[in-house]
């Protein structure tokens, strides 16, 4: 598949406090200026995305919720009121009511991070749901009683325009602020993959045609199907994309609500509340796919290694041979290493003491080994190594190699210094006809044979058929 890469832009760092501060100032400036001009067209204000965006990035970058980043976003909005506005004292409520959205989601995004650990999720879509809830209501409160002075509007509607606008763009945008990745690399999309998108848009025209209140959950069943094929940064901003357009289309009258005479605030109060609530479900939808999928790849991990040792586990080494490049040619040396005595380790020091022989022993063989082959852990104390090798010499000599460095490696358990052998049988040949796996089983046989006459001969030996030992001993007498 071919791809084009693209450079990392990061806008905040931690490191860069004068750079942070301009961002911030430049956003709040930016999304403010965006929901003024929604405000100045419409009697009720459609959307008043600023506080979302800016609780999405306080709560991504828990090292920005610090007082001053604070004071500076506080700051933009009350300079733009100043040169746009006349509203003198209001201003300072109402814009505390904003950051009063902005502070509450962000502290308590942050609060879960701190109890998930390391490795938090990207979001937890139902648990940003009842923070938006619960910022929206003290954010509504302070916003309405702040806006008595420079609205017509009484307080009781004035509340509910405020609770369910807060809400409804939180719900909607905040997943998309705390997901968004820019990608690495633009990979070209095939037909079928935008599929769901194309259900997305024709499901949309469907609600427009049909009206209604029902129309509007007419999008769900395509949005959760994005859910299950995109990533989540991509269903998020499908998921804001959809619920900001349908919310544009009810208060512009092309979506019927099938309501006589000019839209009112209650209907735009449910109309809100219940895309927020629909524009939910994709979203859990889309993270808990994720989890899973993330579950999925550290149940496989777990299973292909061996947890004590982290060399292959059997079925991992059988998984990492298939995986192998296939070559007729390609001379092959399968070791059974098995630790001699190694019961008397665990009935002298105990299982733990055992347990550290095992991984320091692993250790070993893994560094001997290198690039040129696969460890694995079969059970016990048993290991097997699968080696390229040029012919059975050089395997013999790649398995003396793990044996002498066994020999001479002093292991420390509780400031005791303590020694073992390992005893080695060799099965070696090239693939020929034989397909990896087949050929690695022959070779097994082969190998488990030569390590039962490596113990039977006194254990901490080498045993392999196609090397007689006198070639050998003739071989390192030369060298
Ligand atoms: N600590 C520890 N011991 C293990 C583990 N798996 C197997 N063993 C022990 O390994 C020992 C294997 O003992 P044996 O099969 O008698 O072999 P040996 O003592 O190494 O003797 P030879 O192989 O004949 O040289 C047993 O005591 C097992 O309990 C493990 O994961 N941890």
């Amino acid at each position: 598949m071919r791809s084009i890469s693209i450079p990392r832009l990061t806008v905040f760092s931690e490191a860069h406090i004068l750079r942070n501060a301009l961002f911030l100032f430049a956003i709040t400036t930016l999304f403010y200026a965006v929901g003024a001009m929604l405000r100045l067209v419409q009697e009720l204000s459609l959307f008043w995305p600023l506080n979302a965006v800016m609780a999405g990035i306080f709560a991504r970058y828990v090292w920005l919720n610090r007082l001053h980043y604070y004071a500076i976003c506080y700051g933009a909005m009350l300079l733009f009121d100043v040169v746009t506005t006349q509203w003198g004292m209001a201003s300072l409520i109402i814009n505390a009511s904003n950051m009063v959205f902005i502070v509450i989601v962000a502290q308590l995004v942050m609060r879960d991070k701190h109890q998930a650990g390391s490795e938090p999720g990207p979001i937890n879509a139902l648990r940003l749901f009842y923070y938006c809830l619960i910022a929206a209501v003290f954010c509504a409160l302070l916003g309405a009683i702040g806006s008595e002075g420079i609205d017509r509007q009484s307080f009781m509607p004035s509340l509910a325009d405020w609770f369910s606008e807060q809400f409804s763009t939180g719900v909607l945008i905040l997943p998309c602020v705390m997901t968004l990745t820019l990608p690495h690399e633009i990979t070209r999309i095939h037909g079928k993959q935008l599929l769901p998108v194309l259900f997305l848009v024709l499901s949309v025209l469907a609600a427009i045609a049909v009206g209604g209140a029902g129309s509007l959950a007419f999008p769900l069943s395509a949005l959760i199907w994005c859910a299950i094929r995109y990533p989540l940064p991509v269903t998020c901003a499908l998921t804001l994309i959809t619920g900001a357009a349908e919310i544009i289309l009810v208060a512009n009258s092309v979506i019927n609500l099938a309501v006589s005479g000019p839209l009112q605030t209650a209907q735009l109060f449910s109309t809100r509340l219940g895309i927020a609530t629909l524009a939910i479900s994709p979203v859990i939808v889309s993270t808990s796919v994720a989890a899973i999928n993330n579950l999925m790849r550290q149940v496989s991990l777990r299973a292909d290694f061996d947890f004590l040792t982290r060399v292959y586990s059997r079925s991992g080494l059988y998984e990492a041979l298939k995986k192998q490049p296939v070559n007729a040619s390609q001379h092959m040396t399968v070791m059974l290493l098995d630790i001699d005595f190694f019961k008397s380790v665990n009935d002298n020091h105990g299982h733990e003491c055992g347990d550290y022989v095992l991984t320091a022993f692993a250790r070993q063989v893994r560094e001997v080994v290198g690039e040129q082959g696969l460890v694995a852990r079969m059970g016990g104390e048993e290991f097997v190594v699968a080696a390229k090798t040029l012919d059975p010499l050089d395997g013999y000599q790649l398995a003396e190699n793990i044996r002498r460095r066994v020999e001479s490696t002093v292991f420390h358990w509780r400031q005791q210094p303590l020694r073992t052998t390992v005893s080695i049988g060799i099965g070696s040949g090239t693939l020929d006809t034989r397909d990896t796996i087949d050929a690695f089983n022959e070779l097994l046989v082969e190998a488990d044979e030569y390590l039962y006459r490596a113990k039977k001969a006194g254990r901490n030996k080498t045993c392999a058929k196609s090397v007689a030992e006198t070639d050998i001993r003739h071989e390192e007498a030369s060298a």
